[in-house]
């Protein structure tokens, strides 16, 4: 046969295992039910027909026909409703899974966003069909055609042998075009994928692209991928109906050959219309299920090529994490020893030892690239260093489980991300229990309750989908109120003010120094003016630490920080 299907998925359907089996149990009594409906047809038909009995005798065997019908329809409804059941317990524990994976893994996992968001709902959706469908009919694909067997051979040995040879030609069949259907799958799927990631990518740069010029080529990417998408779709189609179509010529060929056989026999007076007419009945149910496997054998196909992707996700290392709770305290004290770091091989950070005191502020400078934003995740235990380690009041940062890190500090990136909702909600994401008057503390710290007091509905104004009813700088103003909400012992800011003006920037930096709160602040930044307000000045070149000391003393000497400022100096005066 083509491809297993993944055993882990046939384990995830144990999630939901009592609506399944519930399910495939309805099933099979429905289709047995329908062979019970064939037994009383032909028994009716016959008594009418040739022992001229009128129908009143008959009535309790009709009103059982007609009860066969509804028991069949209820039995058809709970079926449908419990493999929904299933399915949904299913396909929402495989998410959780994904997403508490991609959460484990953290900013790691962050690059591939587009493909993981096309596995997590396109892919798992197309699990829906294999569980409430192909599943079912593998089981009925058995029970039913041997059940139907074992009730022709005693009727007539014939056309259970008819029966007997045509039925496993199906299956057969199947598999000599499942390794055909299987390639086409997986390559839709691909399509799917790169459809998906493509689509986000252009969606998110609309703005660039229409600048540029280039949103035109871009809908002619988009057209293309999208047609070979539509191809693939087309041949796995095509496929699909040519299986169909010998299966049922097959089918159709076997039930008519039982009919003719019959025919001839009862011509000759050789043979009884009640058992030719019952086999006559079931011959047509005994491909039912076979057939039903080949019009959802896609699902199998499509729930493999998914299963790859999502156990792609699932199996995804998670890097080590201590687990160890941090050491309560008052304030932080952070030291790096000789730390290393490189992405795929490239070195970043290399041996660099630093010292970050309590309560104190150190500000970070450095070039473009110089691995200032490594070295922030390697803090905040987002990243692990190759060689060295972090100590946190002497705590080893590795050992320490990061959801109890991540509750101790208060991190502000480059590019703060806001949800969905009011802006009240966006502030309080990190304190839930936030009253209206921490909010409006906070936000006024951050300088931003001034532009939400002007916002219609207030801290209830709708941000919209990543603050897109906002400025950066509000975005950012917005962000560091939500840090300050914390009222954290650590505070990070990676360029948290830079989309800022100058006077807005030093005025929430003042805000800061003010607040004397015993919080380590750790503030990564372009704008030199920033750092003339540090107890420290680290300054980082290739990922080393080159030069540290207060401002006084760094501009007191020659090297890279007084060119810096003076640099900067000297382009704001142009
Ligand atoms: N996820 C990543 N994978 C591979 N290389 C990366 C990744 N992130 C950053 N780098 C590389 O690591 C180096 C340091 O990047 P980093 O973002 O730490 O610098 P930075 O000092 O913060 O720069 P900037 O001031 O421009 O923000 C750069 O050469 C960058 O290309």
């Amino acid at each position: 046969m083509s491809e297993r299907i993944d055993p882990r998925l046939m384990r995830e359907g144990r999630r939901a295992r009592g609506a399944l089996y519930g399910s495939i149990a309805l099933g099979l009594i429905s289709a047995w039910v329908v062979i019970g409906q064939s037994v009383l047809l032909a028994k009716l038909v016959t008594t009418i027909s040739f022992h001229h009995i009128n129908l009143q005798p008959l009535m309790p065997w009709v009103a059982g026909l007609a009860g066969l019908f509804l028991v069949r329809a209820l039995l058809t409804y709970g079926a449908e409703v419990l493999a929904s059941r299933a399915c949904l317990a299913i396909k929402t524990g495989l998410r959780a899974a994904m997403l508490e994976k991609l959460f484990a893994r953290g900013p790691a996992g962050e690059a591939a966003s587009a493909e993981a968001a096309t596995t997590m709902l396109d892919g798992v959706e197309t699990l829906d069909p294999y569980f409430a469908r192909y599943l079912p009919q593998m089981y009925l694909c058995v029970a039913v055609p041997l059940a139907i067997l074992a009730l022709v051979f005693p009727l007539d040995w014939i056309s259970g042998l008819v029966l007997l040879v045509a039925g496993p030609l199906i299956p057969l069949f199947m598999v000599f075009v499942g390794y055909r259907a299987e390639a086409i799958n997986q390559r839709q799927w691909e399509k799917l994928l790169q459809l998906g990631t493509h689509f986000l990518d252009v969606l998110q740069g609309l703005t660039t692209l229409k600048l540029f010029g280039r949103a035109r080529d871009e809908i002619a990417i988009i057209a293309r991928i999208s047609d070979d998408y539509r191809r693939t779709t087309m041949e796995g189609l095509r496929i699909a109906f040519l299986t169909s179509a010998v299966l049922e010529f097959f089918a159709s060929l076997a039930i008519a050959l039982v009919a003719v056989m019959f025919g001839a026999r009862l011509i000759h007076g050789h043979f009884n219309f009640y058992p030719a007419f019952l086999v006559l009945l079931l011959a047509p149910e005994f491909f039912v299920p076979l057939r039903g496997l080949s019009v959802h054998y896609h699902a199998r196909m499509s729930a493999i090529a998914s299963a790859k992707q999502i156990f792609e996700i699932l199996d995804a290392p998670v890097p080590q994490h201590g687990t160890s709770p941090l050491a309560p305290a008052e304030q932080f004290d952070l030291l790096c020893e000789n730390l290393s770091f490189s992405y795929a091989g490239h070195n970043v950070i290399e041996n660099f030892s630093a010292h970050f005191p309590a309560g104190k502020t150190t500000v970070i400078v450095g070039t473009s690239g110089a691995g200032k934003t490594t070295l922030s995740r390697l803090l905040l235990g987002f990243l692990h260093p190759t060689v060295g380690r972090i100590l946190v009041n002497g705590q080893n940062l590795a050992d320490v489980a990061p959801e109890s890190w991540w509750r101790a500090l208060a991190w502000v990136p480059q590019m703060p991300r806001l949800f969905h909702g009011s802006i009240g909600d966006n502030l309080a994401l990190g304190q839930p229990q936030a009253d209206y008057a921490a909010l409006r503390g906070a936000a006024a710290r951050a300088h931003a309750y001034n532009f939400i007091k002007s916002m219609p509905g207030k801290f209830g104004a709708q941000v919209g989908e990543g603050g897109a009813n906002l400025s950066g700088g509000e975005i950012q103003r917005l962000a560091l109120a939500r840090a300050y909400l914390r009222e954290a012992k650590l505070l990070i800011l990676d360029e948290a003010t830079a989309s800022l003006d100058a006077t807005t920037e030093a005025a929430i930096l003042d805000a800061m120094a003010m607040m004397k709160t015993g919080c380590t602040a750790i503030i990564i930044a372009h704008r030199l003016a920033v750092a003339e307000r540090a107890d420290q000045i680290l300054v980082m070149e290739e990922g080393r630490l080159v030069q540290s000391g207060t401002h006084e003393h760094l501009m007191s000497e020659p090297g890279p920080y007084r060119t810096m400022v003076t640099t900067q100096r000297e382009a704001a005066y142009v």
